[in-house]
């Protein structure tokens, strides 16, 4: 559908066609008309199909410019959020002179706030603990305000905000529209919709998948001390504009930043311990180009919308189904493709496979790329840019001086020119160890059984056995499962990505003194 047809105000229609929205999403086509007549609505959409303009534009065109009173207020979960928010209705407002939109949020100076407040703003856009904040100041007066929105709001329950959207709802007047917008709709939040919302219209765009199907999604099985190889090679061999990278913790964030950067990557973090000016550093970094990896927690990235995210990785496997949705949603956005990798160790597989089953989407294995893969990409590329800077046609003076170095040297112009590549081309990469060889085991998925046997076994436990290869492989005990003991055999299952190194670690172990034999069962 076109905008044309939507009967937005003359001056938001040029906005947005200055934009360059062509077509309105089918969120933006259903939900448009229906907050415009002042409706209470509820919105699920898949990520980056343009929520943030479904509740905007009708927002805006329900605002008057003349009366310089709070008229409308969105509440996000994030400062992050709430920038980016005000940075797109300030777009489509361009044209509508005289509406003043700002963003709220905590960490930033409330003195400054309150003076831009009293410039007669019509709309805020606030994280729920700030507006609360103003509202008792006095400084947002909520009497007048006619739309309120809540968008990512099954975020803000998560991230404990529930009280703090209850008592800002309960400061609205009488006559007031919601729109409460999320790509998921849990139960915590058509409660708050049941006791808020009146006769709410529900609107629901959701394809059979809660992903969009432009994402390609991948699973890689790895050993838990070779994900930032994993992820470099990954990084090297689809080379994306912009990456985003999810870690589980705070600090997984700050170790991998260091890693990436010791490997020559320009890496960023962000996550919720960072001061407002360390983040919009890292946000604005990451959103011109200087950053091209951005490593963060899940709050701290929550509906960023930034372009040419060609590529999320799940460094961590999400802790919950819904997060897997958002994150790769940071990719593949407005109808452009993206892929997602997961990295996956051991029995987080099973996690993996809730999630697919949540997502009605399927995430493929694939194959960690070999040193050789990445090789050949890299090799590619030099000679890319050597056919390119040969065509310049501009070497002449390097000739001269290789051809006169090379008259008396020892040298070849071949193994001249290999060195430099071999200079171009930085460190080798690690080994392959994705565990691929072993093939079916007989084992659970992402497990390898191994076939342990130490001949007669009177005096050993499956403690022992168990201990033995944990110690050697320098892995963690509680990832080996013990699988049967039998008088003369003990079959173990270890994660694919250990079991090469676990059998080679077996082969000068002892085990109470005696020699032990470590093969994967399927050779049995
Ligand atoms: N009709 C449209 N045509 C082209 N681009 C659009 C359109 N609507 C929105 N966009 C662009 O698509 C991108 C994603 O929009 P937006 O951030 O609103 O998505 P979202 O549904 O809120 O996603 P999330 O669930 O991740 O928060 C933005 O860059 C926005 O400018
Ligand atoms: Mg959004």
């Amino acid at each position: 559908m076109n905008f044309e047809e939507l009967c937005l105000d003359t001056r938001i229609l040029r906005a947005v066609t200055e934009m360059g929205f062509e077509q309105a999403s089918p969120i933006q086509a259903q939900a448009i008309p229906v907050a415009i007549e002042g409706k209470d609505m509820i919105g699920q959409a898949q990520t980056g199909t343009g929520k943030t303009a479904a509740f905007g534009i009708p927002l805006l065109q329900r605002v008057d410019p003349h009366n310089k009173k709070l008229q409308a207020v969105v509440l996000c979960p994030t400062r992050e959020l709430a920038i980016q928010c005000a940075n797109e209705m300030r777009k489509f407002a361009k044209f509508m002179h005289g509406i003043k939109v700002l963003p709220i949020y905590g960490g930033q100076d409330i003195t400054k706030q309150i003076r831009s407040l009293k410039g007669g703003t019509q709309v805020v856009i606030g994280t729920p603990g700030r507006v609360i904040d103003h509202i008792r100041r006095h400084t947002l007066k909520m009497a007048t305000v006619g739309t309120i929105v809540l968008d990512e709001a099954d975020e803000m329950l998560n991230m404990g905000f529930r009280e703090d959207i209850e008592t800002v709802l309960q400061t609205l007047p009488e006559e007031h529209q919601t729109l409460l917008f999320s790509a998921t709709m849990p139960k915590p939040i058509m409660e708050i919709a049941k006791t808020y919302l009146k006769e709410p219209e529900i609107i629901k765009v959701v394809k059979k998948e809660l992903t969009v199907p432009k994402i390609e999604q991948y699973y890689y099985e790895v050993n838990p001390r070779k994900k930032a190889e994993v992820l470099s090679r990954l990084l090297d061999m689809y080379d994306p504009e912009l990456s985003l990278v999810f870690c589980n913790t705070k600090r997984k964030v700050d170790e991998l930043v260091e890693d990436l950067k010791g490997r020559g990557y320009f890496a960023a973090g962000l996550h919720g311990d960072l001061k407002q000016s360390q983040r919009d550093r890292v946000m604005n970094g990451f959103r011109n180009g200087r950053t091209d990896i951005l490593v963060a927690t899940d709050v701290a990235a929550r509906g960023i919308d930034v372009d040419d995210v060609e590529a999320v990785f799940n460094y961590d496997v999400p802790q919950d189904d819904e997060y897997y949705v958002h994150r790769i949603g940071r990719t593949g956005r407005a109808g452009r493709t993206g892929r997602a990798f997961t990295l996956v160790v051991g029995k987080e597989i099973y996690k993996l496979k809730d999630i697919q089953r949540y997502c009605k989407t399927k995430i493929k294995r694939q194959p960690i790329p070999s040193v050789n893969d990445i090789t050949d990409i890299k090799v590619e590329k030099v000679l890319e840019k050597i056919s390119g800077i040969i065509e310049q046609d501009n070497l002449g003076k390097m000739i001269d001086i290789l051809e006169e170095h090379l008259e008396d040297s020892d040298y070849s112009a071949i193994e001249v020119a290999a060195a430099l590549l071999s200079m171009e081309m930085g460190d080798a990469v690690l080994d392959n160890n994705s565990g691929e060889e072993f093939g079916d085991t007989g084992a659970e998925p992402g497990m390898v059984r191994l076939f342990v046997n130490i001949g007669k076994k009177d005096r050993v436990r499956i403690g022992d056995i168990l201990g033995a290869i944990a110690g050697e492989s320098g892995m963690q005990g509680n990832l080996v499962g013990a699988i049967d003991m039998y008088d003369k055999y003990t079959f173990v299952e270890v994660p694919r990505e250990y079991a090469a190194d676990v059998i080679e670690a077996m082969k000068h172990a002892k085990i109470k003194g005696r020699n032990v034999n470590v093969e994967p069962a399927n050779k049995k």
